[in-house]
């Protein structure tokens, strides 16, 4: 179906209450990118702006699906009403503008499921109602939220980041405003009789919301105190209760049970990966039983930071657990555990290059690291054979997962300037750990893209640092990057520039979409590596066989990557007197990166809804790159 054919399907689904509103839109007289309301990028059209035109009837979805450079719609200041729109099917769509119209239904809890790019959504001025939909908070990337003048009900959902922007005044909102909004505009919250606390004057003084009416009934008053006073002791007479039974059940268990043993439950991590912190391979049941007993008190978890609460290695055996991957060293496993922190338990075989106290002592040096790119080690686990690493579970997963994987889950791959932010803080991560782990000729030694995680704002967190020290020498040259480079194979060194190397490759990964280990090819002879398969392709200038296609559409961008490439092969300089060190490949991406937002905020401020939007003026490459 041409574009021409998916605009005039949506066009029989409106309602046009302007006389000739869209009295262009006819493919007899123009091509579509004149059509009025229509925004075109190179004969594509990534934008639709149909606002004031009195439009109502349905918003044919399904028409609009066929439009694939659509990335914006307006259709502000109309009289749209009815259900809402599956807009969810477009889930490229980075801004939705639906503001003074008539709706006046309940927005779907998952209506912005899938959304993973959506930037900026305007609801402001219809009659919505109901709850806030939870899938707004979900959306990584959103920013720019307005929901005033509506008639939302029921709480604030919980925010998993804050928006740059967001509104929600006058609507029928109650409950305390999330912490993460609470140094916000007051003004934003205005208007809402049962909201409570920080921005607002007004305290909470229950969980949920304040009293809206005042009681001037003292009668009245104390009925209520004395309701409240009943149902209050009833709650902790059935707290106290249950607590009986569960303590009398859970004794009863102890005693039919050896004392370290894990809960039954098949999925517990003690059951998924075998790991047992006592020697309990032999001895009768009593001898084990004792010697068990006796391990409780040795057999700690080392907690390395205090912003942490304190668990017990117990509590982590006992959790659910699921295997995350295996790596070099042995699996990785994510465990819930009961306060609910989701933790990753990384077991770690092959690791007694230190003695006890040189071991603690380096772990110390580890757990005082503190930088937004890393990924802080919370607490480990020491035993001669093997050690446990725990940290918090980073819930958007690898670099290498976003990279490699998720083509085949049909999920939206990582756009450029994602792709460009990523390097950015992997660089600030190395030259924070190059300046604090000053010993080390490695100090990360290990990076490659599962050793990259991505938070919920997509920002990167380096993993497996500064190991080196504690790996077997014979383990760390068989599996660690810095044992694959160039200065380790041709010299047998590795240097503090090997890192810079490991950040080259890294760089190569994200803007090929090649995976760095699946070279040298089996189907060719060549030994090259990324860098050298690179090398033989670039020409100096924009090659588009060289990039990833999951990058979406690059116009306009094209020098910008050419420019990081370039920051990645001076990485994978072979010589290492001529490669970059790690402060100067850090600040040419920083430069790059300035370079680019100041191209960036033309975007926001000619948008299609603020003016006439019909060139592409001021259309920085990152409004337009998803394909
Ligand atoms: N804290 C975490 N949160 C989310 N995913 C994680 C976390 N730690 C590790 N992973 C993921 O779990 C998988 C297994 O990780 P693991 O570190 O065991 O192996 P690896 O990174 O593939 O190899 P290596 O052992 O050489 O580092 C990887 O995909 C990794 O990205």
């Amino acid at each position: 179906v041409s574009e021409t054919e998916s605009l005039l399907k949506f066009k029989k689904s409106l309602v046009i209450g302007k006389t000739n509103g869209l009295e262009s839109w006819d493919d007899k007289k123009n091509p579509p990118c004149k059509w009025i309301g229509v925004l075109c990028h190179r004969a594509s059209v990534w934008g639709l702006q149909l606002e004031n035109l009195e439009l109502s009837g349905s918003v044919d979805i399904d028409a609009l699906m066929g439009l694939k450079s659509l990335r914006s719609i307006s259709f502000m200041n109309n009289k749209l009403r009815g259900p809402f729109p599956e807009f969810k099917k477009l889930s490229a769509l980075k801004s939705l503008y639906l503001s003074n119209n008539q709706f006046d239904v309940t927005i779907p809890k998952d209506a912005f499921d899938g959304m993973g790019w959506l930037k900026k959504l305007h609801l402001e001025h219809n009659k919505f109602s109901g709850e806030i939909p939870a899938s707004i908070v979900r959306s990584p990337k959103l920013l720019d939220i307005r929901l005033d003048g509506n008639r939302f009900t029921g709480h604030i959902p919980e925010f998993t980041h804050k928006p740059l922007k967001l509104n929600l005044s006058n609507n029928a909102l109650v409950g305390p405003i999330p912490k993460i909004l609470s140094t916000m505009d007051q003004k934003l919250f205005e208007g809402n009789k049962g909201l409570c606390g920080k921005p607002l004057d007004t305290k909470c003084y229950s969980p949920y919301s304040i009293s809206q009416e005042p009681m001037s009934n003292p009668k009245k008053k104390s009925s209520k105190f004395l309701y409240i006073l009943a149902a209050v002791v009833a709650a902790l007479a059935a707290i106290l209760i249950i607590l009986g039974v569960i303590i009398f059940l859970n004794r009863r268990r102890k005693k039919k049970q050896p004392l370290l043993s894990a809960e039954p439950g098949p999925t517990s991590l003690q059951m998924r990966s075998g790991f047992n912190e006592s020697e309990r391979g032999q001895g009768s049941y009593h001898s084990q039983n004792r010697a068990a007993k006796k391990m409780i008190h040795t057999t700690k978890l080392t907690f390395l930071r205090d912003d942490k609460e304190n668990f017990e290695l117990q509590d982590l055996l006992k959790a659910s657990a699921e295997i995350l991957g295996s790596g070099c060293f042995g699996g990785s496993y994510k465990t819930l555990l009961t306060n609910g922190s989701m933790m990753v338990v990384k077991r770690f075989k092959h690791m007694n290059n230190a003695d006890i106290e040189e071991f603690q002592e380096h772990m110390k040096r580890l757990g005082r690291l503190n930088h937004e790119n890393l990924l802080p080690i919370v607490a480990y686990y020491y035993k001669k054979e093997e050690k446990l690493f725990v940290c918090d579970f980073i819930e958007k997963g690898s670099l290498a997962a976003h990279l490699h994987g998720n083509i085949s889950l049909g999920q939206p791959s990582l756009d450029w300037p994602t792709r460009l932010n990523i390097v950015k803080g992997v660089g600030r991560g190395l030259l924070y750990l190059h300046k604090n782990l000053p010993s080390l000729m490695a100090p990360h030694g290990h990076l490659k893209s599962s050793n990259v995680l991505l938070n919920e704002k997509f920002e990167p967190l380096l993993t497996d640092y500064g190991l080196i020290p504690i790996i077997n020498e014979e383990k760390a040259q068989e599996l660690m990057v810095a044992y694959k480079s160039p200065e380790y194979l041709e010299q047998s060194r590795v240097t503090k520039k090997t890192d810079v190397w490991g950040l080259g490759i890294l760089i190569l990964e994200i803007l090929t979409g090649k995976f760095p280990e699946s070279f040298p090819q089996v189907d060719k002879e060549s030994e090259e590596d990324l860098a050298s398969w690179v090398r033989s392709i670039f020409k100096g200038e924009w090659t588009e066989e060289l990039f990833d296609q999951e990058m979406g559409k690059t116009s306009n961008c094209e020098a910008e990557i050419v420019k990081l490439l370039r920051v990645g092969l001076s990485c994978c300089e072979v010589d290492v007197e001529k490669r970059l060190d790690i402060r100067e490949a850090v600040e040419k991406m920083e430069d790059l990166m300035k370079e680019r937002e100041q191209g960036d905020e033309d975007f926001y401020s000619t948008y299609a809804s603020e003016a006439d939007g019909r060139s592409s003026r001021g259309v920085s490459c990152e409004g337009i790159n998803l394909s």
